[in-house]
């Protein structure tokens, strides 16, 4: 039984759900000690607890301590197996986190997963950076990963579902592809249409400028769901950018913002952006391979220590850039 301390200030959901699935995948019972401590919300939250059931459905788990506020809990991992999921955390919790924590487990065995809650939600992957930036580097390497957006729910409202369906496979090593060009996918729902073309525009603009690649652009306007809000996700290869809109911010600056991001993380050396340098550390130690990015954030220095508590080794050379190989 390993413990793994889940006090980090930085990264405090991001450990629970990576110790549960390489507890799952390694067959190793974990217990996780002083969650989310030092946060002003310590312990589980609802999302937290909804990405270890996601887990434990997947690999026969037993569990113990999964109550909001919760500090402690044990995991005992049975058998993975190819399992039918349906996730609702009751919030506006983030779904691609929660189909993070799922992922790597299930694509041992196969199967799929319906999650409730946000597609967007701030401090996390909107669900177009899912399917965009992370999911192609996966497939890239042989993984067969569907995603299917049932709907979209924007924090705080939450209301989104996403189906993603995944079979069984080993994926070759990891390797990072030429970006060719930019991608936008601008969203929004229970707002005027003229939203998601201005969130378009002005990203399409500054990308053209910054970057001069040719970039094309996907409008998802949606009518009245649970939630009101937009999104611009944009990526050029496996780097991407996120912008949420807000009352009172326009339209055009969250295409800017998103697009500001992209062209920072284009110019700057490396492979990938310095997020998906984190969430991509797991397939690195399972499949091996390697990628490189700007920086090596608290995000990724925590993941790879807890890769190394499970026993896996990730190499780390940092100079002008950061290599990470397995
Ligand atoms: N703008 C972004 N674009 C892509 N990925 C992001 C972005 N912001 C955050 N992430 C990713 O979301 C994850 C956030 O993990 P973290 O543990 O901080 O969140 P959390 O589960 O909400 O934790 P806590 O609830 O303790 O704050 C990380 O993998 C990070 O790389």
């Amino acid at each position: 039984m390993l413990t793994v301390d889940g006090s980090h200030l930085e990264g405090g959901g991001q450990i629970l759900r990576l110790a549960v699935a390489l507890s799952a995948i390694s067959a190793e019972p974990v217990t996780v000690t002083r969650i989310r401590q030092n946060r002003k919300n310590p312990g589980l939250a609802p999302q937290h607890i909804a990405a270890v059931r996601a887990v434990a459905g997947a690999s026969d788990a037993e569990c113990t301590g999964l109550t909001p506020g919760s500090r402690e809990i044990s995991f005992t991992p049975g058998r993975i197996r190819q399992a039918d999921l349906a996730i609702d955390p009751g919030t506006a919790g983030s779904i691609p986190l929660i189909v993070q924590a799922w992922l790597p487990v299930a694509l041992a065995a196969g199967g799929s997963i319906t999650v409730s809650g946000g597609t967007e939600v701030p401090w996390s992957p909107t669900i177009d950076y899912l399917e965009h930036v992370f999911a192609p580097v996966l497939r890239r390497a042989g993984a067969s990963i569907e995603i299917t957006v049932l709907d979209r729910g924007y924090y705080p409202r939450g209301g989104g579902r996403v189906r993603v369906r995944v079979e069984p496979s080993r994926p070759a090593p990891i390797a990072i592809p030429e970006g060719e060009g930019c991608g936008i996918v601008s969203s929004s729902a229970g707002l005027p249409a003229h939203v998601v073309e201005r969130q378009a525009t002005a990203a399409r603009d500054l990308l053209n400028r910054e970057l001069d690649l040719p970039c094309t652009a996907v409008l998802d306007p949606r009518g009245g769901g649970a939630s009101v809000g937009s999104s611009v996700t944009a990526w050029s290869g496996a780097k991407g950018a996120v912008a949420l809109g807000r009352r009172g911010l326009p339209a055009e600056e969250v295409g800017r913002t998103a697009a500001r991001e992209l062209a920072g993380e284009c110019r700057s050396p490396g492979t990938v952006d310095v997020h998906l340098a984190d969430q991509l550390l797991v397939y690195l130690a399972l499949y091996g391979g390697e990628y490189s990015t700007h920086t090596l954030s608290m995000h990724a220095k925590t993941a790879g220590s807890l890769l190394s508590e499970f026993g896996y080794a990730i190499r780390c050379e940092k100079n002008d850039i950061v290599r990470f190989s397995a």
